[in-house]
C-alpha cells in the first residue's frame, strides 16, 4: 500500500519536527485525516512513544476505579509514585473515605471527549483500564455489556494510542471456554469463551495486541483469576462465593454457596493481583516476549474452601443451593491456570496460597466485625 505508506511518512515528519523544539505531538486517531489506521508497520508507529520519561513518575489514570480492585490498586500505586500521580475515575460516587484519600474524577468511558479531556489536562502517561461489566452481570444484561466492555474498550484503545500511553488491560480466566483445555489451561490455547464477559475479553486481548503491533500501542494485560479481597464487595462475577464465605462464616455462621462442592476455579489474594499489575506495568520491555498473560496463585473448590475455613471456625454451617447460570459459567472455565510464561519472563511469584488467604480474610474480617459491634 505505497500511498497509504507515503502519508504516514508525511504525518510521522511533521509531527517528529515540532519547529517549537517541545515535546512531538500525539495524534487524535478519530480526528484526522491520515490516521494511523493507516500506518504499516509498528516501526512507522514509534512516534506514539511519547510520554512518561518526561518525568520522573508515570501519571496514572485509572477507569471503574470504584470497583472491587480500582481503590487497592490506587492505593498501592499512589505509595510508590505520589498521591497526585494517580487519579481513580468511575461513573458512580465515591465513599468520602475513597474521596479525601486522593484525586477522583467522573469519566464515562462510552464518553470518548470526555476521556481524552481527562487524559490531556492530567497529562496523563499510564491507563489502567477497569470499567467491565462482569460474567453474571454481563449475562443479565447483555446489551449493557458490549457497550461497556467493547465499545469502552475501543474508546479507550484509541486514546490510549493517540497520547503514547502505556495501556494496562486485565483479562480473565472467563476468556477461556468449554473447549480450552481446562487443567491446565496454557496462555495460548483454543479460546471459545460462551459468555458476553469472556467473548469481550479475548476482543481486548487481541485488539490489545493489534494496536501493540500496528500502531506501536505499549499495551499489557494479565488474565486474572478470581480475586478474593477483605475490604471492597465483587462486582458480580462466578467467582464472588469465595469472598462472601468469609463475611458470611464471621457475620452469621451459615453460608449458602451458589457453585456446586466440587467446582475447581483458580483464585488469588487481592495483594499478590494488584502487585502482579505493577511488576508487569513497570516489567522493561525486553522481558515481555507476549503481551497477555495468565497469572496463578492457588486453585481451589468451595469444598476445600469451606474446609479451610472450618478450621478456624468449626461451627460454620454450609449449604448448597446452585445458581444455575454461574454454575454453567464456572463448568466452562479453565481449574488450573499455566502461568509459566509469567514466572519465566518478568519473575511474577504469588505470596498467597489457600491457609495464608483464609487467615488474612479472616483476621481482616474478624476485627472489622469487632469494631463495629464495639461502637
Ligand atoms: N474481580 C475479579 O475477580 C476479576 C476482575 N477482572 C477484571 O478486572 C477489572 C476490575 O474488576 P473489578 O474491580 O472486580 O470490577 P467491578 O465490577 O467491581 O468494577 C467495575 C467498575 O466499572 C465501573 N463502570 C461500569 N460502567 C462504566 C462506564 N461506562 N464508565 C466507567 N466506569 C464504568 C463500575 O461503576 C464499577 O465500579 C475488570 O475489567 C474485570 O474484568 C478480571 C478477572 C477477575
Ligand atoms: C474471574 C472473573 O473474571 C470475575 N471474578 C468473574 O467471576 O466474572
Amino acid at each position: 500500500m505505497p500511498v497509504i505508506r507515503a502519508l504516514s511518512k508525511v504525518a510521522k515528519q511533521a509531527l517528529l519536527a515540532p519547529a517549537c523544539g517541545c515535546q512531538p505531538l500525539t495524534v487524535a486517531i478519530r480526528n484526522i485525516s491520515f490516521s494511523p489506521r493507516q500506518v504499516t508497520s509498528a516501526s512507522d508507529a514509534s512516534f506514539h512513544s511519547v510520554s512518561f520519561s518526561e518525568t520522573d513518575h508515570p501519571k496514572v489514570l485509572i477507569t471503574g476505579g470504584l470497583g472491587q480492585l480500582g481503590v487497592g490498586l490506587a492505593k498501592l500505586l499512589r505509595k510508590r509514585f505520589g498521591k497526585n500521580n494517580v487519579i481513580l475515575s468511575d461513573i458512580r460516587k465515591p465513599p468520602s473515605n475513597v474521596f479525601h484519600s486522593g484525586p477522583f474524577i467522573y469519566s464515562d468511558i462510552l464518553d470518548y471527549k470526555n476521556l481524552r479531556e481527562i487524559v490531556v489536562n492530567n497529562r496523563i502517561t499510564w491507563l489502567v483500564h477497569y470499567s467491565a461489566l462482569l460474567s453474571a452481570v454481563g449475562e443479565a444484561n447483555v446489551a449493557l455489556a458490549r457497550a461497556v466492555n467493547i465499545t469502552g474498550l475501543h474508546n479507550i484503545l484509541d486514546i490510549a494510542a493517540e497520547h503514547g500511553l502505556r495501556l494496562f488491560v486485565p483479562s480473565t480466566i472467563g476468556a477461556f471456554g468449554p473447549t480450552s483445555p481446562r487443567n491446565p489451561t496454557p496462555d495460548l490455547c483454543v479460546q471459545r469463551p460462551r459468555t458476553i464477559y469472556g467473548v469481550s475479553k479475548v476482543h481486548a486481548e487481541l485488539m490489545g495486541e493489534y494496536y501493540h503491533h500496528r500502531y506501536g500501542l505499549d499495551f499489557r494485560c494479565l488474565r486474572y483469576p478470581g480475586i478474593i479481597s477483605a475490604d471492597s464487595q465483587p462486582g458480580g462475577g462466578t467467582t464472588d462465593y469465595a469472598v462472601q464465605i468469609f463475611h458470611d462464616a464471621v457475620k452469621t455462621g451459615k453460608f449458602e454457596c451458589n457453585l456446586k462442592p466440587d467446582t475447581r476455579l483458580p483464585m488469588m489474594y487481592i495483594d499478590d493481583c494488584l502487585r502482579a499489575t505493577l511488576e508487569v506495568m513497570e516489567a522493561p520491555l525486553e522481558t515481555l516476549s507476549m503481551r497477555t498473560y495468565n497469572i496463578n496463585a492457588m486453585s481451589f473448590t468451595p469444598e476445600e474452601l469451606a474446609n479451610e475455613v472450618q478450621k478456624q471456625l468449626p461451627d460454620l454451617q454450609v449449604s448448597y443451593e446452585i445458581d444455575s447460570v454461574r454454575q454453567a459459567i464456572a463448568d466452562s472455565w479453565p481449574m488450573n491456570f499455566d502461568d509459566t510464561n509469567a514466572r519465566n519472563d518478568w519473575g511474577w511469584k504469588h505470596d498467597y496460597d489457600l491457609p495464608e488467604l483464609v487467615q488474612t480474610m479472616l483476621n481482616y474480617i474478624g476485627s472489622e466485625s469487632r469494631i463495629a459491634q464495639a461502637n
